[in-house]
């Protein structure tokens, strides 16, 4: 069974309809990186998945089961959502801003899956600082050990990296994987090309609200596609770590 599915998806906002007749299956156990210019559509994507959004027709099914049916405790135990820019504007201390991702569990084992996650994602430092006390970077590591407490196989992240310094990122981007490698399934809105080439296994790049590349990542990126959605230029130089080609921007920088 694929772990999420669009089905004729139609919707969008009061004011603009995004997406028309969105099929898609996404298989279970994959990194996804959904990616795509500004406006293309990407968090309003994610917005039906966790039923932020309702579609005008259609339907978006986890693990087979339409999400309107699901109440909001049965969605949070199937899937963990962490929001771009995400903000926390009460002074809750680390530790009960992670514990909030257990609400639909009443009691079972939170301590354990709690302390879990605060040492995968790196904050037992933090543990009993205010939220309201950190920077953008440390409170984006919160608020994916949040999601991580919730233990939904599908986690849903907007741009998960992007306050980060290179250390936590590639640190947040291995976890990632390494989730993805116990069987979770992770959707990742990312712009950095490298970080799509280097950590997903399947791009999706959605333009003005349409898909217009899917499937291995390797495949997808080609210097058409790039030129086609980005109206960019790009190269691809070897990198000797991973032993493979990888498509970068190209640069005109003025010597004057
Ligand atoms: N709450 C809203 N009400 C009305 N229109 C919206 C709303 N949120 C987003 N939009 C519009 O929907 C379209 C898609 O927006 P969305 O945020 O999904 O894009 P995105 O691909 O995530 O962009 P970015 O890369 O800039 O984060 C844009 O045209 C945007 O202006």
């Amino acid at each position: 069974m694929d772990s999420l599915e669009f089905s004729h998806l139609h919707g969008g906002y009061d004011t603009q309809q995004i997406f028309k007749d969105l099929n898609l299956n996404l298989p279970k156990g994959a990194f996804i990186a959904l990616t795509g210019p500004n406006g293309s559509g990407k968090s309003t994507l994610l917005k039906f998945i966790y039923k932020h959004l309702k579609p005008s027709e259609g339907k978006v099914l986890v693990e087979g089961k339409n999400v309107a049916n699901f109440t909001q405790k049965e969605l949070a135990k199937h899937l963990g959502f962490v929001a771009q820019n995400g903000k926390l504007d009460y002074a809750f201390s680390v530790r009960e801003a992670v514990s909030m991702g257990r609400y639909a569990y009443d009691g079972e084992d939170n301590l354990h899956t709690i302390e879990q996650a605060i040492v995968e994602c790196d904050i037992e430092h933090l543990k009993d600082k205010l939220v309201t006390e950190l920077s953008g970077g440390e409170l984006q590591r919160v608020l994916l050990a949040r999601a991580l407490c919730q233990q939904g196989k599908l986690l849903l992240l907007d741009e998960p990296v992007n306050h980060l310094d290179v250390k936590h990122q590639r640190s947040i981007m291995e976890l990632l994987c390494r989730l993805v490698e116990k069987g979770y399934t992770v959707v990742c809105v990312l712009h950095d090309l490298l970080l799509v080439q280097i950590y997903s296994q399947i791009a999706l790049v959605l333009q003005k609200g349409s898909v217009v590349a899917y499937g291995p990542t390797q495949t997808v990126l080609t210097e058409k596609l790039l030129q086609e959605v980005y109206d960019i230029q790009a190269h691809q130089v070897y990198d000797p770590t991973l032993d493979r080609m990888l498509w970068l921007p190209t640069y005109k920088v003025s010597s004057s």
